[in-house]
């Protein structure tokens, strides 16, 4: 089954949680509230098949409940293909906190989520996602010895970012090679927007590779800071999707290919960081695969940050951390195959290997 982004009104008319169409057979969404630090959470948990639910907690000021809980139930769908198609042992989940994260995260708000997750005895371990940093992550390591993503001083495998940019770098060159034969990006005109923890690392594999950046972020700090260490420049008109580019790396936040934008992107690639980039996957993933355009799907190729926080559980080093995300190039150039094979789109072809595993190992758990 695949999902769409609505809107918040139309979410509304919808039944609250089991008729979402984001609800996609979740095994259970926990509501997480306190008075005290003021926080408001939810913690979606969607399949265990494969293990434990891991997935990060995003904070944001979300305009509506209806879109947190929209939001959280996406993107923990989502967890559970991406560990799948990545080959780890581990299900989906993941949790929002509903606040500014600049002005309402507290010490005292982070060890009572953590508790929360406490409370789900493994079922669930956190990580890091938006609005959130490694330190944050190891304040829930206070009450809870469910989360990954901690700082490297205490035992972690530290900032997941980097090796996240890394994948997403991979899966832009598989891309590549699947569209132009070559996986050189050297002179590809790359718009990464949202510079954030993932995007200015992609950034940087990329100038070194000698593409052409342009990047464009709301931060306009960030968007100074970045364009001089790294000498690229910043996109300054109104409507980036128009922008003539080779490749769109979107690395912010999801949704970005929609009704809006799908028939003004002009890029020949999409691939990039940000989670459930396809407001539709059913509609948008057609209507990319119709206009010709190339898209590596978001789940496999930003799956490096989850490798990273499984070699806490695994114990396994940063050699293994960095083979299993070179894979992603295999992975992604298997995908799109297979899509031009089969004519389906590259989400599907995606979809359908995750959904595989899941399935065999159900047949295996039940024996
Ligand atoms: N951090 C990871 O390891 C990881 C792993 C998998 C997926 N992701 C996904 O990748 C994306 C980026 O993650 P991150 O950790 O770099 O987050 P981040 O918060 O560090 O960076 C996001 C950046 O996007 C910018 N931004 C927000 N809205 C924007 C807009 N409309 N236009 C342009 N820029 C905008 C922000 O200002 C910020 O600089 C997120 O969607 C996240 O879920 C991250």
């Amino acid at each position: 089954m695949t999902i769409d982004t609505i809107s918040s009104k139309e979410l509304t008319k919808i039944d609250p949680v089991f008729g979402q169409n984001s609800f996609d057979n979740h095994e259970q969404i926990v509501f997480c509230n306190d008075k005290d630090t003021g926080l408001k959470a939810i913690i979606g948990i969607h399949n265990t098949v494969l293990g434990p639910a891991l997935g990060g907690t995003r904070m944001w000021s979300y305009n509506s409940e209806w879109e947190a809980l929209n939001d959280v139930l996406r993107l923990s769908r989502g967890m559970t293909f991406k560990s799948a198609i990545t080959g780890l042992n581990l299900g989906g989940g993941k949790a929002v906190i509903i606040g500014d994260s600049k002005t309402m995260k507290t010490p005292e708000l982070m060890k009572r989520f953590g508790e929360f997750v406490n409370s789900l005895s493994g079922k669930y371990i956190t990580a890091e996602d938006v609005g959130m940093e490694t330190s944050d992550m190891d304040l829930v390591r206070e009450v809870t010895p469910y989360v990954t993503g901690i700082s490297e001083s205490k035992g972690g495998a530290g900032n997941p970012s980097p090796i996240t940019a890394y994948g997403v770098f991979m899966g832009m060159k598989a891309a590549a090679k699947f569209k132009y034969g070559t996986d050189v990006l050297e002179g590809k005109k790359v718009v990464v927007q949202g510079i954030g923890h993932v995007g200015e690392a992609l950034v940087e594999h990329l100038s070194c590779e000698g593409a052409h950046v342009v990047i464009s972020d709301i931060n306009e700090e960030r968007l100074d800071l970045v364009s001089k260490k790294y000498d690229v420049s910043i996109y300054r008109g109104s409507d980036i999707y128009s922008e003539d580019m080779d490749i769109y790396a979107p690395c912010a936040l999801g949704a970005t290919i929609n009704d809006d934008t799908i028939y003004k992107i002009k890029a020949e690639i999409i691939a990039g960081a940000a989670n459930n980039q396809l407001a539709s996957e059913n509609k948008h993933g057609k209507l990319l695969q119709e206009r010709g355009i190339v898209y590596a799907p978001d789940f496999l190729i930003n799956a490096g940050g989850i490798i990273n926080v499984y070699a806490e559980l695994e114990n396994y080093g940063k050699q293994e951390i960095m083979r299993k995300t070179e894979n992603i190039y295999n992975t992604c150039l298997e995908i799109l195959e297979r899509s031009k094979q089969y004519n389906i789109t590259s989400n599907d072809a995606a979809l359908a290997i995750a959904l595989e595993r899941i399935e065999e190992r159900k047949i295996e758990n039940s024996k």
